[in-house]
């Protein structure tokens, strides 16, 4: 499992935050989204939904339970077996792991797609020019050549080949309705969420409910340690994964503290 040392890399002014502070590595996470609304790339709701998932991960510990390392084991196994696996970044992911989707796209053979619930055109570029600053080579959702159906709003707008094509896509702190309408696409979906009650998580083939910061390491890792898998062992993999004992066990921690 993965702890939170990644996030500490590229923080500006890290001095500024209480190193000593019991919750220092969520003052640090607040922090990259902060930044992230400076230079242009998160949108300002973005530190509402931080927030939101701040006190989800409060009530799971801050750690990674073991239904969501399962999970995160099971979303590699999908990423590595698709034929066209895509991960899609908004403002948030790209301030709080950007060089980590980058690896994770490295690791699984993944593409890596921009797709904004507030779209612009001057957030999509500076998105994409600080995904290229963490290593991405090509960069998708520029094109937005193609639409999902049944999503009447600038979220439906994605790269014909990029998600419009994909069969495996990661959406990551999701808007709940694309959920719903990739969905209806026949993908296999995988949902980072700390909410397990929020509509993503609720649709999707394997739901990881855990920080992102936390999740994509991890999914590195199993992806790494899975690359010489056999089709077989992978299959065995997703078929052993189990959707709503994941979303029960994130739940059950959430309201109790118990698993
Ligand atoms: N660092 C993070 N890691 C994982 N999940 C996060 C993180 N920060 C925020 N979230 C979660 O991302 C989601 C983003 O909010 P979004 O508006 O897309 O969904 P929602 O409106 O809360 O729910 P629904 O899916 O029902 O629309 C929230 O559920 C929030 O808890
Ligand atoms: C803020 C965000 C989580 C992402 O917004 P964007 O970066 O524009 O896709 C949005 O979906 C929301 O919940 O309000
Ligand atoms: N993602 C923006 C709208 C919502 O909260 O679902």
């Amino acid at each position: 499992m993965t702890d939170y040392d990644t996030v500490s890399a590229d923080v500006e002014h890290e001095e500024e935050i209480p190193e000593d502070h019991p919750r220092y590595q969520d003052l640090l996470t607040r922090h990259r989204i902060e930044k992230g609304v400076e230079k242009g790339i998160t949108h300002l709701q973005g530190m509402h939904a931080e927030g939101r998932g701040s006190a989800f991960d409060y009530l799971l510990g801050e750690t990674t339970i073991p239904s969501a390392d399962d999970a995160e084991r099971a979303a590699a196994a999908h990423l590595l077996l698709a034929d066209h696996p895509v991960l899609s970044i908004n403002g948030n992911v790209a301030a709080l792991v950007p060089g980590e989707m980058v690896d994770l796209a490295e690791a699984t053979g993944a593409d890596l797609e921009i797709n904004l619930f507030n779209r612009t055109p001057k957030r999509i570029e500076a998105i994409a020019a600080h995904l290229r600053e963490h290593g991405a080579t090509d960069v998708k959702g520029l094109e937005a050549d193609a639409r999902i159906p049944n999503l009447d709003h600038q979220r439906a707008k994605v790269d014909e080949d990029g998600i419009y094509t994909a069969d495996v896509v990661l959406v990551p702190l999701e808007d709940g309705d694309r959920a719903e309408a990739l969905n209806e696409m026949d993908k296999t979906e995988l949902v980072i969420d700390l909410n397990p009650l929020s509509r993503s998580p609720q649709v999707a083939d394997v739901p990881i409910v855990d920080n992102i910061i936390r999740a994509v390491p991890n999914m590195t890792e199993h992806a790494k340690e899975l690359a010489d898998a056999d089709e077989s062992e992978l299959l065995a993999i997703i078929e052993a994964f189990d959707r709503e004992v994941a979303l029960e066990q994130a739940e059950n921690r959430i309201r109790s503290g118990e698993l």
